[in-house]
């Protein structure tokens, strides 16, 4: 569960963002709102990546544990963003493991990624080149790379907005199924009411 307490960002004496919101495992937050609202500035509050230019009040708690004060890295929050880049110098099985934590046997490693390529429909991609994948394979790897990480909550940044429709409704349906799944509370930034629709849950406007 994660708990948006009065999270309120400012940029000297403008407001920028204001939420107070609880959302649950598997459920999905919508945010919308005009361009420059502060959509992405609220979602870097989240993940702890917010430009020092912004000034930040609230608590933020995940999984009960207050992670307003932590770093980044220590927040296990995974987010993904439109056209999220795989490493291309890296394979598609490499890419992967980039995902996953630090340590552990070679052998279950290579197994944890080849169940989750196999989980997305990619079985026997794993030494393929990141270039030679379509729009929605990459969608797909970069979906799993982030879940690997093991996030306890997952943000999602206009992240099907690169995709043409049909890919985007499968994409959409693929990562709002694993949240449920996992049962990770999710936070959509989106323009496409659409989205809106199929994420069924609460909807803020911002700005
Ligand atoms: N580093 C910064 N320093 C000062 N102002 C900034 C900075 N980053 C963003 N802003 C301003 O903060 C406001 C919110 O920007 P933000 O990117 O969060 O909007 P957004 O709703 O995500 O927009 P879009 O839908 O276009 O992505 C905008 O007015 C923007 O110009």
């Amino acid at each position: 569960m994660l708990h948006l307490q009065n999270l309120t960002i400012t940029l000297g004496q403008r407001l920028i963002a204001q939420v107070d919101t609880t959302v649950h495992g598997g459920e999905v937050l919508t945010i919308m709102g005009p361009s420059g609202s502060g959509k992405s500035t609220l979602l870097a509050a989240i993940t702890g990546t917010l430009d020092p230019a912004f000034a930040q009040q609230g608590r933020i708690i995940l999984d009960g544990q207050d992670i307003t004060a932590l770093p980044t890295e220590a927040r296990r929050i995974g987010i993904l963003f439109q056209d999220d880049l795989l490493f291309p110098h890296l394979s598609v099985g490499q890419n992967l493991a980039f995902g996953l934590p630090k340590g552990g046997n070679r052998k279950e490693r290579h197994k944890t990624i080849e169940t989750a390529l196999r989980d997305v429909g990619l079985q026997g991609f794993a030494n393929r080149d990141p270039a030679t994948l379509s729009g929605g394979q990459k969608a797909r790897v970069a979906l799993m790379r982030m879940l690997l990480s093991q996030p306890k909550a997952l943000l999602l940044d206009e992240a099907f907005s690169g995709l043409d429709a049909d890919l985007r409704e499968q994409i959409r349906a693929l990562v709002f199924t694993r949240a449920r799944v996992q049962n990770l509370p999710v936070v959509m930034v989106t323009h496409d009411p659409a989205d809106a629709e199929a994420a069924a849950g609460p909807v803020i406007h911002i700005g």
